[in-house]
């Protein structure tokens, strides 16, 4: 489970990214969070794993207090939050078997890491996190040879083979077309049904979050405005998280009655 308990995070700049962050996920659900650029998505997707440190408050991931986590206990947390980003991270000039091979970096010994050989164990794990994300075909071809669909796989498959509980997708569809973004999108829904992982995911195609999410998360302005089901969304809801429609509406009425 993921709890914020009244989180606040501001940046060195006095940036207010977060303001009062209230907020339970349970395994396995499947959250969008939507809201403009500059909403505070990013931050709170990475407030999770420790890649922003918050500024106020609390935050329990999977019954662990995530502040008071230090180097290696870190690095053992992360294991289990696996992270997929819009430019996929990845290392283009070699295979994508060595890209999914490198989710095993901190579990194996040194002479492993220094001469790049992995057990067999491993090489199955891999090879079969392709197969799940159906490009184990590709797994000897170099990944500036595939497609960004492909590539995202690739950056899916690396994920899977840690076996994390929570995927944080930070705008996995950015780059995408609409055909491969439904790809990318299936995957997601499927690792979610079949293997329960909790996926939570900032994006800004809202008729993409709406159809694949239970859950919807809106921020504005570094808060909560929305936090309910994908089906109960309703056009007043998408004005309130983007530009706060219905308050202009209100301000214009309440001009037009003193004139
Ligand atoms: N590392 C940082 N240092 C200082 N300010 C930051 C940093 N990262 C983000 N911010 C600021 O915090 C606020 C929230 O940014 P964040 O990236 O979380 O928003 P977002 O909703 O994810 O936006 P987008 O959709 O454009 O990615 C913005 O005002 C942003 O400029």
């Amino acid at each position: 489970m993921i709890e914020f308990i009244d989180v606040h995070k501001t940046y060195t700049n006095e940036v207010k990214a977060l303001h009062a962050i209230n907020l339970k996920i349970e395994q396995g659900e499947f959250v969008a969070i939507i809201g403009l650029s500059g909403a505070g998505k990013s931050t709170l997707l990475r407030c999770i794993n420790r890649m922003h440190d918050i500024t106020k408050g609390k935050l329990i991931v999977n019954n662990i207090d995530v502040a008071t986590l230090k180097g290696k206990e870190i690095r053992r947390f992360r294991r289990k939050i696996g992270m997929i980003f819009q430019s996929f991270n990845l290392v283009t000039r070699t295979t994508v078997l060595k890209n999914v091979l490198v989710s095993f970096v901190p579990d194996a010994p040194l002479w492993r890491k220094w001469t790049g050989v992995f057990s067999k164990q491993h090489k199955f794990q891999a090879l079969t996190a392709l197969d799940k994300v159906g490009i184990l075909d590709k797994a000897y071809v170099r990944v500036d040879q595939l497609s960004g669909g492909q590539q995202q796989r690739v950056s899916l498959a690396r994920t899977l083979a840690q076996h994390p509980d929570i995927i944080l997708a930070d705008e996995p569809i950015a780059s995408l077309d609409p055909v491969t973004s439904k790809q990318v999108m299936d995957d997601l829904k499927d690792i979610n049904q079949n293997m329960e992982m909790t996926i939570l995911m900032n994006i800004h195609h809202v008729e993409v979050a709406l159809e694949y999410a239970d859950r919807i998360i809106g921020v504005r302005k570094g808060e909560i405005v929305y936090d309910g089901k994908a089906a109960d969304v309703t056009q007043d809801i998408l004005d309130d998280i983007y530009g706060g429609k219905r308050e202009d509406m209100e301000t214009i009425e309440q001009e037009e009655a003193y004139v």
